[in-house]
């Protein structure tokens, strides 16, 4: 499932008008026939249906919207709501068809004109502005909307909610707040960005019949339960433990004994071979009955807090994992910088290794092998010197910016997660609920990517896979035996067993 800006949606609109010989107009068919065949699943033949069209090809598309659903027996008003001078080309075509068929066709002038309708609708169906929207809502449209949102009726948008731009990092004041929009062949930016997707409510994506072989391939995509599968790593029936990767996790801190533990845990129950601890001794007793089946290597410490370099050869390992609950003391941050130039294999920076990379990214950068960070939008904030409102109102410019920047993998977390490769490939995590929303499941996540790195020979599938099982396992938690409410970063861990079930393999 791709993701686009309003530009790269309308290079592909251009693609294959001009390189299949599509008529605009085709395609508007297509995109209305393609969005009342999904809506019909959400209508019923007993309900007020109001659809409200406006200027554009988005108002093109509520036109053929309209008269298939009259066709079909649907009680639909149909109101234009911008003057006969606007609608123009394929639009202008697609009216002529609507009242060539015999339907009425409503022209509002004045707000009040339509209240009695809005009023009285059971559902209320936007194509007044798509991809084409550009600034604040203005004139009639903007009291259409406002209108709209004070009623009961349900609320249905064709392809964007009109007010809300196709791009990310841009400002909304008011926009149609739609229960369900049926979004138009490729899924915008925005439907992913916190400031909003919440006006788009539900969605889904229908195909209109674009020729996929002609299009510019994306560089965005939403990771789905299929490439999961695909990519999902092979267990041969005759391999050893060293088959399944050696890592290295280290971290924690005496008074944060629970952070480590959960990410070592959740890497054994994620398929790692062999797994070695290294954190203040102090922490390793109680870090240790937790992993029976990890080895311990405590590292030098200071009244509990890690102090100095590691002492050991991390040249063994095949993936490391660093910083979770390991404190933000300035003693650390020796540790962070000795990994940071010596570890060889894959390196993943969460939580508070995070903490202390802004001023050795120069070293980040000069890594040869994969480095991954992990940042919620606070960390990454920090990390790029933005505010969190302005990263998690652009966080597909700033992360791939930023991974380009430093050569890094990121993954940018939240209930929407960004995975970034520092080639700027970008993949979307939407699994996942606010049972999440608590401390540890970050560490559970570090720990279930460390073991997905150690299995796979593709770091972003690697990244990827486990994004998805460890959302698909809150979602399955409190499906089941727990709630949003009472779902502990623990149990998710325990509840890896039955995600890692559903893959065949
Ligand atoms: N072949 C294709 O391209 C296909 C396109 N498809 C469909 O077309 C949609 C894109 O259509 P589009 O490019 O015509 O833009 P669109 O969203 O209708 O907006 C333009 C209108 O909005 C108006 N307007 C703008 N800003 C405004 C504001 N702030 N407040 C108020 N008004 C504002 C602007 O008015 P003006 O600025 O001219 O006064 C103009 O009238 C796309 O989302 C999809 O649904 C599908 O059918 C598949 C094939
Ligand atoms: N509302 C939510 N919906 C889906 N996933 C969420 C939500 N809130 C948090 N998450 C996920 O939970 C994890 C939280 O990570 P993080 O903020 O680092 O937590 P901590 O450091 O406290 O363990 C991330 O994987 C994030 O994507
Ligand atoms: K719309």
């Amino acid at each position: 499932m791709d993701v686009v800006t309003a530009q790269e949606m309308y290079e592909w609109d251009q693609v294959a008008i001009e390189s299949s010989g599509l008529e605009g107009k085709l395609l508007m068919e297509n995109a209305g026939r393609a969005v009342c065949f999904d809506l019909e699943k959400k209508l019923s033949k007993h309900q007020k249906i109001v659809i409200l069209i406006g200027g554009g090809n988005n108002g093109g598309d509520g036109f053929v919207i309209a008269r298939t659903l009259l066709n079909l027996g649907y009680s639909i008003e149909a109101w234009q709501v911008v003057p006969d001078s606007k609608v123009e080309g394929g639009s202008h075509f697609h009216k002529r068809l609507l009242e060539n068929s015999g339907f009425p066709l409503y022209h509002l002038e004045q707000i009040t004109e339509i209240r009695e309708s809005l009023v009285g609708a059971d559902v209320i169906i936007d194509a007044m502005l798509g991809i084409g929207m550009k600034g604040r809502l203005r004139g009639l449209i903007r009291q259409v909307v406002a209108l709209s949102n004070e009623q009961e009726a349900f609320r249905i948008a064709v392809d964007l909610p009109s007010g809300v731009p196709a791009d990310e990092g841009i400002d909304v004041d008011q926009a149609f707040e739609a229960d369900y929009t049926c979004i138009i062949a490729a899924v915008k930016i925005s439907a992913l960005v916190e400031n909003t997707r919440v006006y788009y409510g539900e969605w889904n994506v229908v195909e209109i019949g674009l020729p996929v072989k002609k299009l510019p391939s994306s560089t965005r995509k939403v990771w789905q339960w299929e490439d999961a599968k695909r990519a999902f790593p092979k267990r041969r029936a005759n391999s050893h433990k060293g088959s399944h990767g050696k890592g290295l996790i280290v971290g924690g801190a005496a008074n944060m004994p629970g952070s480590i533990a959960m990410s070592a845990r959740a890497t054994l129950r994620s398929g790692a071979g062999l797994l070695t601890v290294a954190a203040p001794g102090s922490a390793i007793q109680n870090v240790a009955p937790y992993v029976q089946e990890a080895t311990f290597l405590p590292l030098q410490e200071d009244s509990g807090v890690v102090n100095g370099q590691i002492d050991t050869d991390v040249s063994n390992y095949d993936g490391v994992a660093l910083g979770m609950g390991m404190g933000r003391r300035l003693k650390s941050h020796k540790l962070v910088e000795d990994l940071v130039c010596k570890v060889e294999s894959p390196l993943l920076i969460d939580a508070d290794g995070l903490y202390q990379l802004k001023d050795i990214l120069h070293l980040v950068k000069e890594r040869t092998n994969p480095t991954v960070l992990t940042p919620h939008p606070g960390e990454f904030a920090h990390l790029v010197d933005q505010s969190i409102s302005t990263i998690v109102n652009a966080p597909f410019y700033y992360s791939r910016k930023f991974s380009e920047t430093y050569g890094v993998y990121t993954v940018l977390k939240g209930p929407v997660t960004i995975i970034t490769a520092p080639d700027g490939r970008q993949y979307v995590d939407l699994t996942g609920n606010a049972g999440l929303a608590k401390g540890g499941s970050g560490d559970v996540l570090s720990g279930i990517l460390l073991a997905m790195m150690l299995q796979s020979n593709s770091i972003m599938d690697a990244l990827n896979i486990g994004c998805m099982v460890h959302g698909l396992t809150a979602e399955m938690l409190t499906e089941s035996e727990h709630s949003m409410v009472d779902l502990l970063a623990t149990d998710l861990i325990e509840g890896l067993s039955q995600t890692f079930r559903t893959f065949s393999f």
